[in-house]
Formats: structure tokens, sequence, C-alpha cells
């Protein structure tokens, strides 16, 4: 009991005094944690004023897009374990919980990045000018931090993507440097690129790297053991050899020159199939068009519907016939329909047989719903229309179909038909795919045309029109030449929809031949 001597109260004394310092100290803490929560509050709000002004343009920049997600995925769930400590937070969880369906989640954060990173493939963009803000199509645009490159990295990193890693892992290093606060360690990104290196099998570079971490943080056990290892391999290696591997000098531009598509998964990219499709993509000539003298623009009046509002047919390619027609589908049908679409927008799946199970297909990046006559007036005059357009029966078509591409969404190449072997091949009374309308129904800033890799047609999006094409030949075989695929979005967002004839009951209207 300290009432008994005084020397020991007089201690507590002393013990109090200390305490009120330790409490200022505290209280210091706070405030400085309640600043930086008030500047987050501000930030945030300033940010969602200038961004709700125009969302569409805004998140068609795709690198707002995966800056939006990660504020979500990442910023966020950060700032609030950093930053929120009192039990006052009732509303805010209320909030959070009420909303879980609406926050991206950690699947949109590392699609986001895949997308990004499917936009460098396709339309071969560097990688500084994508940290830079710098993407065609867009005017201005935000700068990614040093951080945020390094996540770029570090999800290719996870998905064993060595060749990306090494990219964006070096570009967080260009950042960093330039960084007055930096925004992410130094030693994390030198661990993560001199890692990838050495899987890509490029030892030497992945040395420099290596030496370069421990330069910074010489206690760094794992390193000097990396090290150590390179070394070995590397010494071994010139024995064997007496010679450096070609490719593998040190320098970084060998590095990432090395063979990116080592992934077996990626083996499809690296064909040349896929090379035409990107190449088409970007825009190049690769394949020329056939005859594009003999290419023309006309007025049509083919049908009663057409006599006061003639069609205005621009001729793509003569064999296989492909042809756009413009201002076919006025802004208030545009509206109307992606109105009516918008709650049915579900991901595109396909059927693993392997597994059993439905998933989310990679060549397929797109979120799609069906829109039937018999719900609207409108819906019923879109097939009227194509059937007068195309001389077509309505009996046997399909449903019109929305679709809604995203941040790097698309659609590899692919046929309209199905073959004769295809177990899913259509319903015998009504037929194969004879014939395809798709409507655009937006202008696309940058990507997303549609591209034919044997034809070397590129149709670009223009709000309200259509392109229209035979799938079959009149033998009722596929037409391999109508081989074609939708090009990743790159700015903007997409908006189609497609109408698909099919075989039967046209038999007097496209009557079959006995020529192929
Ligand atoms: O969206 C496009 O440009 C093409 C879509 C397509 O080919 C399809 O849905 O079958
Ligand atoms: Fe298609």
């Amino acid at each position: 009991d300290q009432f008994t001597a005084l020397v020991e109260l007089e201690q507590a004394l002393r013990v109090e005094g200390e305490l009120a310092k330790h409490l200022e100290a505290y209280i210091n803490l706070e405030e400085a944690r309640l600043a930086q929560l008030r500047q987050l509050a501000t930030e945030m709000d300033e940010h969602s004023r200038t961004v709700l002004s125009d969302p569409v343009k805004y998140l068609g920049n795709p690198v707002n897009a995966f800056l939006v997600v990660k504020r979500f995925t990442v910023d966020w769930p950060d700032a609030k374990q950093r930053l929120i400590h009192s039990r006052n937070t009732d509303d805010l969880d209320a909030l959070q919980a009420s909303m879980t369906s609406s926050f991206p989640s950690e699947d949109d954060y590392v699609g986001s990045i895949e997308a990004l990173i499917r936009l460098q493939d396709t339309y071969a963009l560097e990688t500084h000018r994508i940290a830079e803000g710098k993407i065609p199509g867009v005017k201005v645009s935000p700068k990614m931090s040093a951080f945020d490159c390094f996540e770029m990295g570090r999800v290719m990193y996870n998905e064993g993507d060595q060749y990306h890693t090494i990219l964006w892992m070096q570009e967080a290093l260009d950042q960093l440097a330039q960084e007055e606060s930096k925004s992410v360690e130094e030693e994390s990104v030198l661990d993560y690129l001199s890692y990838a290196l050495y899987v890509q099998g490029n030892l030497r570079h992945a040395r420099n790297i290596t030496q370069r971490l421990l330069d910074l943080v010489p206690e760094h056990t794992r390193a000097q053991n990396n090290l150590n290892h390179y070394n070995q391999l590397i010494a071994k290696e010139e024995q064997e050899e007496g010679v450096r591997k070609k490719g593998d000098d040190g320098a970084l531009k060998d590095a990432i020159m090395n063979d990116r598509f080592l992934n077996e998964e990626d083996q499809y990219r690296a064909s040349p199939e896929f090379q035409t499709y990107e190449a088409l993509c970007r825009g190049e000539d690769v394949v020329p068009v056939k005859d594009p003298h003999k290419l023309t623009c006309q007025y049509r009046f083919w049908h009663p519907m057409f006599y006061i509002n003639p069609l205005r047919e621009e001729t793509a390619s003569l064999e296989p016939w492909i042809a756009v027609y413009h201002q076919l589908m006025n802004d208030h049908e545009i509206e109307r329909i992606k109105e009516m679409a918008t709650p049915r927008l579900a991901r595109a799946t396909v059927h693993n047989s392997a597994t059993g199970q439905l998933e989310h297909a990679k060549y397929r990046i797109s979120k799609s719903g069906w829109l039937r006559d018999e719900e609207d007036p409108l819906i019923a005059r879109i097939s009227e229309r194509c059937s007068a357009l195309t001389n077509l029966s309505l009996t046997t078509v399909e449903e019109l179909q929305v679709v809604n591409y995203g941040i790097g969404g698309q659609y590899e190449p692919h046929f309209d038909f199905s073959r004769r072997s295809e177990p899913t091949a259509f319903e015998k009374w009504r037929g194969n795919r004879i014939l395809t309308v798709i409507y655009y129904m937006t202008d696309v800033e940058a990507g997303g045309a549609t591209v034919f890799l044997d034809a070397g047609v590129k149709v670009y999006p223009e709000k309200g029109s259509a392109a229209v094409w035979h799938n079959l030949l009149p033998s009722g075989e596929g037409d391999m030449r109508t081989r074609h695929a939708a090009c990743p979005v790159l700015t903007g967002s997409k908006w189609v929809a497609n109408k698909w004839f099919h075989e039967r009951d046209q038999e007097f209207r496209r009557p079959c031949e006995l020529e192929k």
C-alpha cells in the first residue's frame, strides 16, 4: 500500500508526468491519423465529383478503370485498416455491407490488370506510355505511380507471366526514381524483378539486380543465397560453353526480348492467325482487301420500308460479301435497347467438358443478354427491319443478343456458324446460322473493330450502323472466309446487338445451289 510511505506517492507523481507526455504523443499521432483521414475524404469527394460529370468518358480510359478498381480493392481496405481504429464506424460498416455487390472485387482487380496487359500486347503499347497515361484516343489521363506499376507486375508474376512481370517491375523502378515520396519500396520491386529474370533464364541480369537489392539491404538472407546460386550457375554455364549464352549479356533489352510465349496456354497467341488478328486490330494492312476499286457505296430501296428512307449501303468486301449499313438504328432505339438489356447482362460463359463446369471464357470477354420481340414493339421493329434488309424469314431467327464490352473486352477469332463436329450444333428445325447482322450502338474512341482475318476487312464501330454477311455458302457449308473477331476495346465502351438468321425457312429466299 502506497499511502504508508510518501516516497512512493512521489514516484507516482513523476509517473503521472510521464503519462501526460505519452498521452500528448498519442494525441499527436491520432491527430496525424485524422488529418490523413480528412485528406483522404476530401480527395475521394473531389474525385467523385469530377468523375461523375461524365463517368462513361472517364471509365472509357483503361488506366482510369484500373485505378478505380484498385481504389476499392487495394487502397480503401488498406486505408481502412491503417487509419480507422475507433469504434464509431457503424455507419461506414453499414454502407459497405449494403454495397458489397457493387464494390469491385479481387477478381475485378486482377481482371482490370489482365485487360491492360491484353491491350498492351494487341496494340503494341509501350509500358512507359501506358504508365504515363498516353493511350490512343485518350486526351487527359492519370499517371500511374510506381506502386501501380508494381501491382501490375505482381499480378503478372502470380500468373507465371515473367515477360510482363519484367516489363512492369522495370517501369516501377523508373517511376520510383522520379517520385518524391516513394509509393513502394525499391527492394520489393528488385526482389520480384530479379526472380522473374532468373526464371526466364536471364542469369546475368538477375545477378545484377540481386546485387542492387543487396546494396540496399545487405542483411537480406534470401537475396544472399540467390546471389550465390546465380553465381554458381553462371560459372557452370561459362565452363560448359566457354562463351556467354546469346541473348543474355546482362542487358535488360535482351531479357525482355526472350520468347514471351513460353507459357503453354499462350500457344495460340503465338500462332500466325493470332498475330494477324492483332495486326488487323492495330489497323495494319496485313491482309489486302480484294479488288478495292470495286467496292462502292449505294442507296438501296429494295423493300417498301426503305422507299422514303433508303438504306445507305457500303460494300466492305465482295468475296465474301460483307456490307455496312449506315444510320440503320436511331438514338432512341439504341437507348431503349441498352436500358432494357442492362439488368440482364451476364458474363459470357463456356462449358468446360473436362470439369463439367461453366467457366468465364478468356477468348470472349464481354457481358450479354437477350431481348425478345414480344417484350417491346421496338424490338420487334428491329427484327422486321433486319428481315426487310436481308430478305430472310424471321421464323427461325434468334432473339436479339445485346453485348457490352468493357476495358479490354474482346472476342477472339471465330466463326458464327457451327461445324458439324460440334456437339452444340443448332437444333434441326432451325439449322445453322446463315447470316449475321451486327448493330453497333456506340462509337468507340480506340480499338473495338470487327476484323475479318481472311478478307482483311476492318469494320470500325459507328453508332447506329450495322454490318451484314452470309456465314454459309449456297451449298449450306460454312464459308471459311467469314472468320472474324472483335478487337479489344482500347478506349471507350462498346455496345453491339446481334441478330442471327438460320437456314430453315429460307429455302425460297436464299435457295441452295448445286455449286459450292
Ligand atoms: O462485337 C463484334 O465486333 C463482333 C461480335 C461477334 O463476332 C459475335 O458476337 O459473334
Ligand atoms: Fe461473330
